[in-house]
């Protein structure tokens, strides 16, 4: 029986202006009937389940499943050629897609392909999908939430942004009845891990770093997350829902490569420290992303998140600040995403993406009212510091408006 009753899914706002063509993002509400979707099931039925790799994120989630009644039933795991040994185990894509009765292929794969591949095979194959990939998914967003669009499947990504933080879940809701003015905070457990295990243990970077990846929050390439791209992926994913469009412009993004513990004891002694953020601002139809190392106050709410937690806000127009703390890395929090996402889609509770005109970028948003560089170039945007602090090597940050 399949549980994945489409037509149940609660349809968005009126004032969403509703695409038609197939290419644009939607929600699920909009089912293309075909067989597989009458045979509708209840919130009682087991929902099965296809999960693609078995690294930190995967093996949580297989253990979760053993140890918890969720209603989820694991069918395959997909591994490398040459460690599928186990039971479920598989290395072949296709078993997965080509079993009638797995309802949602769970991607957590690392990297944007073949992760980016599956999960358009998947939906085409008129199977949910779930994912953690932040990488494969801002790099395709458009595409693959088109593709779910246009086939009435949810696509779902709570765990792609700050771990087990219900960020995305939370950000629709709010885009259902506000505007979303801005987004800031941390969204990278790894560079706050390292800079927090710098500032108050007074470990090296590189060791700080390695203690990170022993505990599973780095990315298979842990470039990725000091160098900003990791951020940077998640503004992508983060800017898309809020703005009800994918956002595809190149912003600026400065990573923490260069941070030293004699930086921030300098720092400490004014009374201030260091956080890795997204910054993200949007008036009317203009809109503004990067992401950049900040100087904040010590007695401001993200000096006080500490190790591998995120914190994120958001500004709505209606309701003011929100913002969403937790463990934004590491294999359990990750997988409670996963399973929420699951559960979602079991008990047909899955909220809609907003839709609208994407924005205009206009990097001039990021600079004077929303944000004061700190100690050089001022009045300059965020774009013109990026780029003084690539030619000059200097190391750039800013403090947020209070
Ligand atoms: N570790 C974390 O805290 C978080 C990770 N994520 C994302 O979740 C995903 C998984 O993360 P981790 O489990 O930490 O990564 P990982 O590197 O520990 O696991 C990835 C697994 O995928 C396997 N794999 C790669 N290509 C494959 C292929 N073609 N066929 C079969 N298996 C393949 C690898 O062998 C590895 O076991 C990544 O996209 C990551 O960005 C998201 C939020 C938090
Ligand atoms: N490498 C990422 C994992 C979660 O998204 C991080 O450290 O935040």
């Amino acid at each position: 029986m399949n549980p994945l009753n489409l037509t149940s899914f609660p349809r968005p706002p009126a004032r969403f202006d509703i695409p038609s063509d197939s290419q644009a993002i939607g929600s699920a509400a909009f089912a293309i009937p075909d067989e597989r979707h009458e045979d509708i099931g209840t919130e009682e039925d087991m929902l099965k389940i296809g999960l693609l790799g078995f690294g930190t994120v995967g093996r949580s989630i297989a253990e979760q499943l053993a140890e918890r009644d969720c209603g989820i039933e694991l069918r395959h795991i997909l591994r490398r050629p040459g460690k599928a040994g186990g039971p479920l185990m598989t290395e072949h894509f296709a078993e997965i897609i080509n079993d009638p009765e797995v309802d949602v292929v769970v991607d957590v794969l690392a990297g944007i392909e073949p992760s980016r591949t599956y999960i358009r095979e998947a939906l085409l194959a008129g199977k949910a999908v779930v994912t953690a990939n932040k990488a494969a998914l801002a790099a395709n967003y458009e595409e693959l939430l088109g593709i779910a669009h246009a086939k009435g499947l949810p696509l779902l990504f709570e765990a792609s942004c700050g771990g087990g933080i219900p960020w995305i879940e939370n950000l629709k809701k709010a885009a259902r009845i506000d505007r979303i003015e801005s987004m800031h905070g941390i969204l990278n457990g790894t560079g706050n891990f390292i800079l927090d295990r710098m500032d108050r243990f007074g470990m090296d970077f590189d060791e700080a770093l390695k203690e990170a990846q022993a505990l599973g929050y780095a990315e298979a390439d842990p470039t990725a997350d000091i160098g900003g791209f990791d951020v940077a992926n998640k503004a992508v994913i983060s800017a898309s829902v809020a703005c009800g469009a994918p956002f595809k412009d190149d912003f600026p993004v400065l990573g923490i490569e260069k941070v030293t513990k004699s930086f921030l004891d300098d720092l400490k002694r004014e009374g201030k420290t260091l956080r890795h953020m997204m910054l993200f601002k949007r008036t009317n139809n203009r809109a503004a992303l990067g992401v950049a190392p900040v100087v904040l106050p010590l007695e401001s709410l993200e000096a006080q998140v500490r190790s591998n937690f995120n914190c994120v806000t958001l500004e709505g127009d209606l309701v003011g600040r929100l913002s969403f703390y937790g463990q934004g890395a590491g294999g359990q929090p990750t997988a409670d995403a996963v399973l929420q996402d699951l559960t979602s889609i079991r008990t047909r509770r899955v909220e809609p993406l907003p839709v609208a005109a994407p924005p205009v970028y206009d990097a001039g948003l990021l600079r004077g009212a929303g944000l004061t560089a700190h100690g050089i170039l001022p009045d300059r945007t965020l774009e013109e510091l990026a780029r003084a602090a690539r030619e000059t090597g200097e190391f750039m940050t800013f403090q947020p408006e209070p």
